[in-house]
């Protein structure tokens, strides 16, 4: 991936570091204040907080030594108290705000582009074809039809009404609202709203959707629901998103990635495992300590990995209440055998769902496994579980032990 700049624009900010060809967007080192931006980043690395800088100078700090990359097809999630600096950062990604110091590229038609210099013809391209905010609560058109409001954004681009149809229709096929198509937006409830904004977020060709608290001020059921509607259309058309929400349960639950700021920082970058095993600091923890491990930890998450389990003659031992067990792996690592107590035993399989696939003695199944189901087929069987990765290979084993540590924290 190359970097450009705008003719006539000053090259002046390069990519600061090798971008990965797989990032949507790189944040480098960003600052954003509002006010007087000179003293306040003097004063910010002095050291200086966010009230020390607003008490001397009257400016607001309102993003700080920020570095994220966010990956293409990934949802990152913004999270963290009100005012510390979410939506500031969010607005940076489509030059909706200043940027101070740092650099706020986007891939933008195979090319990382600084939004904070590229130029405003540029911006306009950017915002038109690569970037789609969504606003809270999707700011629909209340007087258009639900099928007019899925395909503004594609009206406004100036696609024809035939080629815009196939695209809104199939998107409201997706969100369940086919029979909604001709309603106004306003004959439909909040919820329904919602999805229909969602359709249309999903609508546009942007690879990148910025989403600010969309399902905020809506009940928890509803919430919920819509949380699930963004995720089963993720899984089919894989934009890049950085989501907004104040609610580390809606982080955990939908982000691939969580990033955990305060006043304007961001104090830990990490995925949802991480950030519930490993807080970084006090402020994460607060937040943690709420969460229910069981919904958001994986069995990989909690597991003995295989490189610190014991082997003898290269097989993998085990204990379990069954006997002495020895698992050898083929060249690649894959489970190949089992013994028990001496004698060749069948090894059984589960989905991910845990559902059995194939019965045996000591049940081998994808590292993915939700916490809350390993516990299930643990409890089934007298042995740990092989947990195998996406080629099969061995990852580690989960036993009681682990799971009785991974909820412990
Ligand atoms: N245009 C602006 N002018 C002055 N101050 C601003 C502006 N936008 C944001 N701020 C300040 O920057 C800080 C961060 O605001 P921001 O809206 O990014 O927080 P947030 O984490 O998104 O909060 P919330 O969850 O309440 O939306 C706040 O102190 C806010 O008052």
């Amino acid at each position: 991936m190359t970097v450009i700049a705008e003719p006539g624009v000053a090259a002046a900010v390069p990519a600061s570091k090798p971008s990965r060809a797989d990032n949507a967007v790189e944040l480098r080192d960003l600052a954003i204040i509002f006010g007087r931006t000179k003293e306040a980043l003097a004063l910010a690395d002095q050291g200086a907080n966010r009230d020390e800088i607003r008490d001397r100078t009257g400016a607001i700090l309102g993003a700080y030594k920020v570095d994220l990359d966010i990956r293409n097809g990934e949802i990152c999630v913004l999270m963290g108290l009100s005012g510390s600096g979410k939506s500031t950062v969010l607005r940076a990604v489509n030059g909706l705000n200043t940027t101070a110091r740092g650099e706020v590229m986007v891939c933008h038609e195979g090319a990382l582009v600084d939004v904070a210099t590229c130029g405003a013809k540029t911006l306009r391209d950017i915002r038109l074809k690569t970037v789609s905010m969504v606003f809270q609560q999707f700011g629909l058109l209340p007087w258009r039809s639900v099928r007019d409001n899925v395909g503004f954004g594609l009206e406004i681009r100036g696609m024809g009404a035939a080629e815009r149809r196939a695209i809104v229709d199939e998107k409201l096929e997706m969100v369940g609202l086919s029979n909604w198509a001709d309603k106004q937006v306003q004959e439909l409830s909040g919820g329904m709203q919602q999805r229909v904004g969602l359709a249309r977020a999903f609508a546009t060709d942007a690879d990148i959707l910025l989403m600010d608290e969309p399902f905020s001020a809506l009940d928890p059921l509803i919430r919920d629901k819509l949380q699930d509607d963004l995720l089963a259309l993720q899984e089919k058309l894989h934009k890049t998103i950085i989501f907004v929400s104040h609610d580390l349960s809606e982080a955990l639950k939908i982000g691939n990635r969580i990033a955990i700021m305060e006043g304007g920082r961001v104090v830990q970058f990490g995925a949802p495992a991480d950030i519930m095993l490993r807080p970084a600091d006090a402020y994460v923890a607060e937040f943690v300590k709420r969460m229910n491990p069981l919904d958001v930890l994986c069995a990989d998450a909690v597991m003995t990995p295989t490189a610190k389990l014991s082997r003898e003659a290269g097989a993998v031992m085990m204990d379990g209440d069954g006997g002495a067990v020895a698992l050898t792996l083929c060249s690649e690592g894959k489970p190949l055998t089992l013994m028990i107590n001496g004698q060749v035993r069948t090894i059984g399989a589960v989905d991910v769902s845990g559902a059995v696939t194939r019965k045996g003695d000591v049940v081998v199944a994808p590292a993915e496994l939700p916490l809350k189901t390993a516990i299930d087929v643990r409890r089934q069987s007298n042995y740990p579980i092989a947990l195998v990765d996406q080629l099969g290979r061995l990852a580690g084993l989960c036993d009681h032990e682990d799971i009785y540590r991974g909820l412990l924290r």
